[in-house]
């Protein structure tokens, strides 16, 4: 069996002297989607921080394509191909929408034309600047600003929190694009399980910063949603 492209082993983590994460490994196959999914402050966000290099271990090793990222600071993760898309969002306010997306882009298939072909709201606002646009808007433009650098992993944390159906349909539609239909390797949270179980074939539960399943979604059954996602 080939090396996993993404490898979490016995990882743990603090803020301060109060820890967060638990002895997690986790690997992720090239071309893999998978649902990092558990209930608020179970640690979720706190994983995707620490695979970006955004948040220190106490302990444990992470790998990317056979690179040892463990202590390597954020811009370098990034130069090996992590895109974030943070929880808030995080657009530069001040910046229009081009100037957003161009800020960190790195040559490769997605550029301007095809994350406006994706998106056409951010198409038809690129002088605009990101401060005044929708939150659904801003969304779209956190996804084509993480896109732009051309990842080899993406990480989406929330990507649809706080909006209105119909603005997440067509954010959801376009992750299936991005992932689905391009093979990028993709670690996604969300708290939308019917929309998760339709993207991804695999699903990681946490649990008080533990992990406590890593399997096929299709084995996340409705006795596991109540009991670790409250659904
Ligand atoms: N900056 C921080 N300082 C102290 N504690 C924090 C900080 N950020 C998160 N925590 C705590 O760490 C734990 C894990 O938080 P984390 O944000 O990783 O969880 P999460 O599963 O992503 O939650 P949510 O779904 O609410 O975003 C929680 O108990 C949270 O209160």
């Amino acid at each position: 069996m080939s090396a996993p492209f993404l490898s979490l082993r016995d990882i743990f983590a603090a803020y301060g002297p109060a820890e967060v994460l638990f002895d997690l490994s986790f690997d992720l196959a090239e071309g893999e989607i998978a649902a990092l999914m558990g209930r608020n402050g179970m640690g979720k966000t706190t994983t995707i921080r620490s695979i970006c290099r955004l948040q220190q271990l106490t302990h444990g090793a992470i790998h990317l394509d056979g690179h040892d990222i463990t202590r390597l600071d954020a811009h370098e993760a990034a130069r090996l191909g992590l895109g974030l898309v943070p929880e808030g969002r995080r657009c530069f306010a001040p910046l229009t929408v081009e100037e957003n997306l161009v800020v960190a882009a790195r040559p490769g298939h997605w550029d301007l034309a095809r994350i406006t072909e994706l998106f056409p709201r951010l198409g038809e606002r690129l002088g605009q600047r990101a401060g005044s646009l929708s939150g659904g808007e801003q969304q779209m433009l956190a996804i084509g600003r993480a896109l732009m650098t051309n990842p080899r992993l993406l990480l989406l944390d929330e990507a649809t929190e706080g909006l209105a159906p119909l603005i997440r349909q067509e954010i959801w539609a376009a992750i299936e694009v991005v992932a689905g239909g391009s093979g990028l390797t993709t670690l996604v949270v969300d708290k939308s399980l019917a929309e998760l179980r339709g993207l991804a074939r695999r699903a990681i539960v946490l649990e008080k910063g533990r992990k406590v399943f890593d399997g096929a979604m299709a084995d996340l059954t409705t006795d596991l949603c109540e009991r670790y996602l409250g659904v």
